[in-house]
């Protein structure tokens, strides 16, 4: 579902002329497949976000091949990452990351939009899915009227209304309480099993790593 193939990656800092060279990833090799629960480990700055940002296209390996779903994304444009990240990715942040200016119900929307589906069809999608994690009554809420675990619900309603086969996570779990994760990462485990829906979680918390088929510890930007 997910390979990499001898990734290196550093990125250049400082002003030109003064450039630094930092060396963050080193010969990394993955293979994540599909329907499989990866979470990522490793201490601050060993570059988790940064694998992540690379799987997802943020920014291009230095060296190295990244194969997603079966197509090479690591020659693909700006124009084609948009589309095929909305096509193959959704998103789950610690910070939840929602619009404070949108309703739930329109923060969910967003991503139907932006495929250029019908106005009915959204409608119907956008509704089952806030059914789906339990929160149909709040679809006219804004973010700042619901609870944490409520907000991290909507993203991850967010992250499921394209239907993506893989869900990138980082930290999905670190803002919110033991009950509130526990429900998370039971829910996760139910999408894995009945949609097969494939999850990399970058996670310090070991109770979120438990729930992981294979666990991948980065250490000073290696697979240790
Ligand atoms: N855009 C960037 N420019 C320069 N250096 C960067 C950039 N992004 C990350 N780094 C450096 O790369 C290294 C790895 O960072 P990364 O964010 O991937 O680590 P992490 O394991 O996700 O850390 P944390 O657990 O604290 O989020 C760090 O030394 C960081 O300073």
């Amino acid at each position: 579902m997910i390979q990499l193939e001898a990734i290196n990656h550093s990125f250049r800092i400082g002003q030109k002329g003064k450039e630094r060279i930092v060396p963050v990833l080193h010969n990394v090799n993955l293979n994540v497949r599909r329907g499989d629960i990866v979470a990522i480990v490793g201490r601050s700055g060993s570059g988790k976000s940064t694998l992540l940002n690379l799987i997802s296209g943020y920014i291009r390996p230095t060296e190295g091949e990244i194969t997603v779903s079966g197509r090479k994304v690591s020659r693909l444009t700006e124009g084609e990452w948009a589309d095929f990240r909305l096509g193959n990715f959704g998103f789950i942040f610690q910070s939840f990351q929602l619009i404070p200016s949108m309703t739930a119900y329109a923060n969910v929307e967003l991503p139907l939009i932006l495929k250029g589906m019908g106005e009915v069809e959204r409608r119907v999608q956008t509704l089952s899915i806030l059914k789906k994690v339990g929160l149909e009554e709040y679809a006219g809420h804004y973010p700042s009227e619901l609870s944490g675990g409520q907000q991290q619900r909507v993203s991850i309603a967010r992250a499921l209304v394209v239907n993506p086969p893989i869900i990138l996570a980082d930290e999905p779990t670190g803002s919110l309480d033991s009950e509130n994760e526990e429900s998370l990462l039971t829910f996760i485990k139910e999408l894995n099993r009945e949609s097969g829906i494939t999850f990399l979680i970058i996670t310090h918390d070991d109770r979120v790593a438990s729930i992981a088929d294979h666990t991948i510890t980065l250490k000073d930007g290696v697979i240790a």
